[in-house]
């Protein structure tokens, strides 16, 4: 199966050479090529060019794309769609004024949906994960990190970890799985924290490593849920099963979770809506990402992360939609692009950087994906006809995009 595009408008993120990440003033700059052609067989990335370049090439399908923009599908880093149900009525106390904490310290929050997801049986989990997943390859993203951290049991962490390799297996999407058995303390471990960490070391940990089922380690280092020394316990289990560590931290408190992110080699820090000096120090001259969540920051109301505090001390800086039931209910990268741009005060040219191949980065794809690089996987976006790839952010809200290729398969 081949395909050819002709005539796009605009082709983004061209890169002849295969980069892996970029940050700093270097994410300003956006490759672009005009009046571009692009051709694909079987899951590849073949070759590129501009139309006045362009010599015949045969092809199983053509596709006329005048007006239109191409770019690399987004990479969308930091996810927990496999949940069951929803939190509506946490929403709506949320409006009459009760705050996120009040409703966790109340059992709500992460143990509400537990609790659920614990009831809920596997086939109807998948089910419910799937109708999201497809949702969000709909608009737009084509490779998604997953977490666990609604099971908070070995039966219900499991059952999530399943759910997650089928929807690998039966989507088109790239999927990398990730463990956040440290997501909440459960109820029965209230008083007992240290019991559910060594559960988590001793039993989680190493049963998903023996599954082969998860590729990396979360925690919620955050005050009321772990703190630095459970983090750090966890970090290590999690090393001895070669599980890196992709880590929420500085949600609402700075605890040092940066520094120790940077520490155990952590591939991305998230969250950051609170940052400070120490913070960016800790994060120069590391391979860690920052990843900042403005779809969390919008829904909570709380502080958005400080983009360009990171990406003007010479950082990189991906973006992602932390889809979730709790603090940001939408898997849309699309309105996550526009609002880098708007609350973030990030340029269109530094928030698609940030949601493509540093979203690729924070994921450990980015040699595979994120870039348009002859060999790379063809993972792209056909969006509606433009003027200019600025309209994706500044036309909030709407849905750009008008097809989707997957591994080279059209949707
Ligand atoms: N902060 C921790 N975890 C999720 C929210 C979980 C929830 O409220 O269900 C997050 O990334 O925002
Ligand atoms: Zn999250």
């Amino acid at each position: 199966m081949s395909v050819l595009i002709l005539n796009i408008k605009q082709l983004l993120q061209v890169h002849d050479s295969n980069v892996t990440i970029v940050k700093g003033a270097d994410m300003k700059e956006l490759p672009i090529l005009e009046n571009a052609y692009i051709y694909i067989d079987h899951d590849t990335i073949i070759e590129y060019g501009k139309m006045e370049d362009y010599q015949t090439i045969e092809a199983d399908t053509i596709i006329d794309a005048t007006g239109k923009i191409v770019l690399p599908s987004w990479c969308d880093s930091h996810t927990h769609i496999v949940y069951a149900g929803d939190r509506t009525s946490e929403f709506v106390d949320r409006i009459k004024g009760v705050s996120y904490a009040e409703i966790a310290n109340k059992g709500g929050g992460i143990l509400n949906s537990a609790k659920l997801l614990q009831k809920t049986s596997e086939e109807i989990l998948y089910k419910q994960s799937l109708k999201r997943l497809d949702e969000i390859i709909a608009m737009g993203t084509g490779a998604v990190e997953i977490k666990t951290g609604y099971g908070l049991t070995l039966d219900a962490e499991l059952k999530m970890l399943r759910v997650i390799k089928r929807l690998k297996r039966e989507s088109l999407a790239i999927i990398t799985p990730t463990l956040l058995a440290a997501h909440a303390i459960p109820s029965e471990f209230k008083t007992k924290k240290q019991d559910y960490i060594k559960y988590i070391t001793e039993e989680l940990i190493p049963k998903a490593a023996e599954l082969h089922i998860a590729n990396y380690i979360d925690v919620f280092c955050e005050e009321g849920y772990f703190d630095i020394n459970d983090t750090e316990a966890i970090l290590k289990a999690g090393k001895n099963y070669n599980l890196k560590p992709k880590i929420h931290v500085n949600q609402f408190n700075i605890l040092g979770g940066i520094a120790l992110g940077v520490k155990y080699n952590a591939l991305s820090v998230d969250h950051l809506e609170e940052l400070n000096e120490d913070d960016i120090v800790a994060l120069k001259d590391s391979e860690t990402i920052p990843v900042a969540l403005p779809g969390c920051s919008y829904f909570l109301s709380i502080p958005y992360t400080k983009a360009r505090q990171l990406i003007d001390a010479g950082l990189p800086l991906a973006i992602a939609t932390d889809y979730n039931p709790g603090s940001s209910p939408s898997g849309n990268m699309n309105f996550i692009v526009s609002a880098a741009c708007v609350k973030l005060k990030m340029t269109p040219e530094e928030a698609i950087n940030a949601a493509t191949i540093n979203g690729a980065y924070a994921m450990g794809i980015s040699n595979m994906y994120g870039s348009i690089t002859r060999g790379k996987k063809a993972n792209l976006i056909i969006t509606k006809p433009m003027d200019h790839y600025s309209e994706i952010p500044y036309a909030y809200a709407h849905n750009p995009v008008e097809q989707v290729i997957i591994n080279g398969q059209l949707l």
